[in-house]
């Protein structure tokens, strides 16, 4: 199945719906991302195709450096060590996936998660840390995340492997998986589930609607776009 079709099987379903579906196809104990990783901003919400990446801590030692030959080496880090694997490969409905060394730094920023999304990127995930958190919140790129960071990688984080199967809150989550994020957080589906789960979570969605709608009647408020 192309990217298009499996985006418009899972168009509009909540968390909640596709957590529903995978329960329908007996897989109970997988897909729910640990609640620890949570939107970075109320409203964040993204569904797409896994695109993976792997950090890891580095055993790298920082030299001692005047701040003008650290400038250079700084920019050095980039090329080197943690270079920019993913931009050229993204492909339009990609949610960046990544494994974080798990360091109290900010793997992600304003300026990576924009150029993700000017690639084609509908949302960024991350086990681990971001930074520059004001300004993502205000550019609207759906960004989850475990914890707010300060710190730059250099010296502290290593590109590790791009495309590999990654575990992010103890869910593994491969290349080409779904990836559903909202408010309640977020859940993953095997892509060989796809088909199934978004049937039952469609399912599951409308009875859910019809619900609510009829509430909405009774009480005389105004229809919008979740009933
Ligand atoms: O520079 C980094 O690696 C992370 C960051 O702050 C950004 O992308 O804005
Ligand atoms: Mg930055």
């Amino acid at each position: 199945m192309g990217t298009a079709e499996l985006l418009r099987l899972f168009d509009g379903l909540r968390v909640a719906d596709v957590r529903d579906g995978l329960d329908w196809a007996g897989l109970h104990a997988k897909g729910t991302v640990s609640p620890e990783i949570k939107p970075l901003f109320q409203g964040a919400r993204m569904t797409g195709i896994a695109r993976t990446m792997r950090f890891r801590p580095t055993e790298k030692a920082v030299p001692p450096l005047t701040p003008e030959e650290y400038t250079e080496w700084a920019g050095r880090w980039y090329r080197d060590i943690y270079p920019d694997r993913i931009t050229p490969v993204i492909e339009r409905g990609d949610i960046v996936v990544i494994q974080s060394a798990g360091l109290p730094v900010g793997e992600i920023g304003s300026n990576n998660s924009l150029a993700w999304h000017a690639a084609g990127a509908t949302g960024i995930l991350t086990s681990g840390g971001v930074r520059d958190t004001d300004e993502c919140v205000m550019q609207g790129v759906p960004i989850f995340c475990a914890y707010r960071a300060q710190s730059m990688v250099q010296g502290r984080v290593e590109f590790d492997a791009l495309d590999v199967s990654v575990d992010i809150g103890g869910v593994l989550i491969r290349p080409g998986d779904i990836v559903v994020g909202d408010g309640d957080g977020v859940v993953a589906v095997p892509v060989e589930h796809a088909e199934t789960v978004a049937t039952y979570a469609r399912q599951e969605l409308e009875n859910d609607k019809r619900g609510r709608r009829a509430l909405y009647e009774r009480l005389g408020r105004p229809l919008d776009e979740t009933v």
